[in-house]
């Protein structure tokens, strides 16, 4: 039997909807708009891409969104005050650092990163987030994963009890995929590029989540009958063609659930970027 496809724009406008009231709620009670910015630094043509939809996006919400668009040659000193300037700026509540950066650039990353407030940390890159998400407190949590499972719960997919396999252990997709999965009672294991016997692994998975970056990296054979299969991957094969990590083809004979790529879990991430702009908003602005 054919799996059951979830398809990200279903689930994103419902997403979407709900961070729209409270939106509207936000702004009965204290006539302000959440405010995004979006630091783009260089011409990386997928990155333009990204932050004009998501700029889009904001537009349709009610957002306010700023996009700072800075050089490709930015010194690390520049992007830094950037970085402070909407730390202060009083109407910005959420600030995302777009990545990758120029080459010049990414040996800072993490100082970058780490400069951002992490009440504005909108991506949930900060390691206050990410200690807090390990730990089960309230935070800003990163946007893909988070999107990944708010889909499972809108479609009713069970997570207690339930084998999680995630392949990738990156501090923005694998590594909280397997916090959330966790705080929702999964037994979770994560693979990675030293982990013996991953096919075993992986075809032993009620939810199979591929967070690699390579094309059809998780073959039919890998995956268990009736799994449900979330694939994180954003591979460009052509240039307007992508494509996740996943043989979508094979595999959805085989699963339960399966994400399309694109139109699957890459547009849960822009509604949960509204959705964290939201609540950091009302963070910094409620009592
Ligand atoms: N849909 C969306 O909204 C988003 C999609 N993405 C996409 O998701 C994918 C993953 O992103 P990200 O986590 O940032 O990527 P990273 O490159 O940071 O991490 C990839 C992970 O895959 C592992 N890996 C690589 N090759 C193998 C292999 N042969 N066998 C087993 N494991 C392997 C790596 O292992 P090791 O740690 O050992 O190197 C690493 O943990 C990319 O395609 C990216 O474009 C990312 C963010 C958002
Ligand atoms: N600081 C930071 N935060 C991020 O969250 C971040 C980032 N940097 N750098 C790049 C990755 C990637 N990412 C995606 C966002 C939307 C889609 C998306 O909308 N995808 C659609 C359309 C894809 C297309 O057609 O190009 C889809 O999958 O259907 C995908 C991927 C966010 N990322």
């Amino acid at each position: 039997m054919s799996a059951t496809i979830l398809w990200g724009k279903l689930y994103a406008e419902k997403l979407k909807s709900e961070a729209r009231a409270k939106i509207i709620e936000l702004s009965e009670k204290t006539g302000i708009a959440p405010g995004l910015a979006v630091i783009i630094v260089g011409g990386n043509p997928a990155s333009q891409v990204y932050v004009r939809n998501k700029h889009k996006t904001c537009e349709e919400m009610g957002i306010n969104s700023q996009i700072v668009a800075l050089a490709e040659n930015t010194g690390r000193q520049e992007l830094i005050d950037n970085i402070e300037k909407l730390n202060n700026d009083k109407g910005i509540h959420g600030i995302l650092l777009q990545l990758p950066l120029p080459k010049g650039l990414q040996k800072y990353e993490n100082e970058f990163l780490y400069k951002i407030s992490p009440v504005k940390d909108v991506d949930g890159f900060h390691p206050i987030n990410a200690g807090r998400l390990s730990i089960g407190e309230k935070c800003m949590v990163p946007c893909t994963p988070l999107g990944c499972i708010k889909m499972m719960e809108l479609a009713d997919i069970p997570i207690e009890g339930k084998k999680a396999v995630i392949i990738g252990r990156s501090n923005i997709v694998g590594k909280p995929m397997a916090n959330l999965l966790l705080a929702r009672n999964a037994t979770v294991t994560v693979c990675h590029s030293h982990t013996a016997d991953l096919a075993k692994i992986a075809a032993e998975a009620d939810i199979l989540v591929a967070a690699v970056g390579r094309p059809n990296f998780v073959t039919a054979d890998m995956v268990k009958s009736g799994a449900v299969v979330i694939d994180v991957g954003i591979n460009r094969i052509a240039p307007k063609k992508i494509t996740g990590d996943v043989d979508f083809d094979n595999v959805k004979e085989k699963a339960g659930f399966i994400t399309p790529v694109p139109g699957g879990v890459g547009l849960l991430t822009i509604a949960m970027l509204m959705h964290n702009t939201v609540e950091a908003a009302k963070m910094q602005l409620l009592p």
